[in-house]
């Protein structure tokens, strides 16, 4: 981590999928951590801007929301963390073209480990929550475009989901989506 700065960025082996750990101030009151900082990202060649901060809280372990996506020409970044509980996040190569197309990411993320998940635009984005009472915080550099928003299958891709061989929590948007055999991807490497 560079001198001064508060966020160590790792790489993935997903090209621009990015591991993002914020230093912690800590101290006998509990800690202090900066979660974004533009400069920060810009310093390291991670340029995105974010417009719309979302929220979501999942009441039980094992809820499922994914995998999904905006199609062009609202195509969103995003920079995900968890704030209560904890969660398996996942990202999904979906750029026509891309050496990795159809390879996956996943990664624990937690109220503890403070880590953070970066999937740009191209990359399917899904989840499960591993403890109850999950809420699951994210920015986007692109606002809500419903008329663009896509979803595939979450088992149709060999994902090794952490469920322990439970059937997930599903919306019905999740549990009807194409499977990603189907899925005509508007992206390109
Ligand atoms: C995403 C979104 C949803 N909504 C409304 C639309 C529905 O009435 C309600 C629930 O939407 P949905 O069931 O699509 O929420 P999730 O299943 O959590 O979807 C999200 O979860 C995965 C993991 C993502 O990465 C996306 O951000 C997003 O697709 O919120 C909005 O008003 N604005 C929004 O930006």
């Amino acid at each position: 981590m560079a001198a001064g700065a508060t966020v160590q960025i790792d790489t993935t082996p997903l090209e621009g999928v990015l591991v993002l750990t914020p230093k912690r101030f800590g101290d006998d009151r509990g800690f202090f951590s900066e979660t974004y900082s533009r400069k920060q990202l810009a310093e390291a060649g991670v340029g995105m801007e974010f417009v719309q901060d979302n929220l979501s809280r999942s009441e039980r372990a094992g809820t499922l929301r994914g995998l999904h996506f905006q199609s062009p020409p609202h195509a969103q970044d995003k920079l995900v963390r968890c704030n209560t509980g904890a969660l398996w996040d996942v990202a999904v190569d979906a750029r026509t073209g891309s050496p990795t197309y159809g390879q996956w990411f996943g990664i624990e993320l937690t109220d503890e480990n403070g880590k953070q998940l970066l999937v740009p635009k191209g990359f399917l984005h899904g989840f499960v929550t591993l403890t109850d009472g999950v809420e699951i915080a994210y920015k986007c550099s692109d606002y809500y475009a419903p008329d663009c928003d896509g979803a595939v299958r979450w088992d149709s891709l060999g994902i090794d989901w952490p469920l322990d061989g439970r059937e997930p929590v599903l919306s019905g948007k999740d549990a009807a989506a194409q499977p990603f055999s189907d899925f005509q991807s508007p992206f390109e490497a």
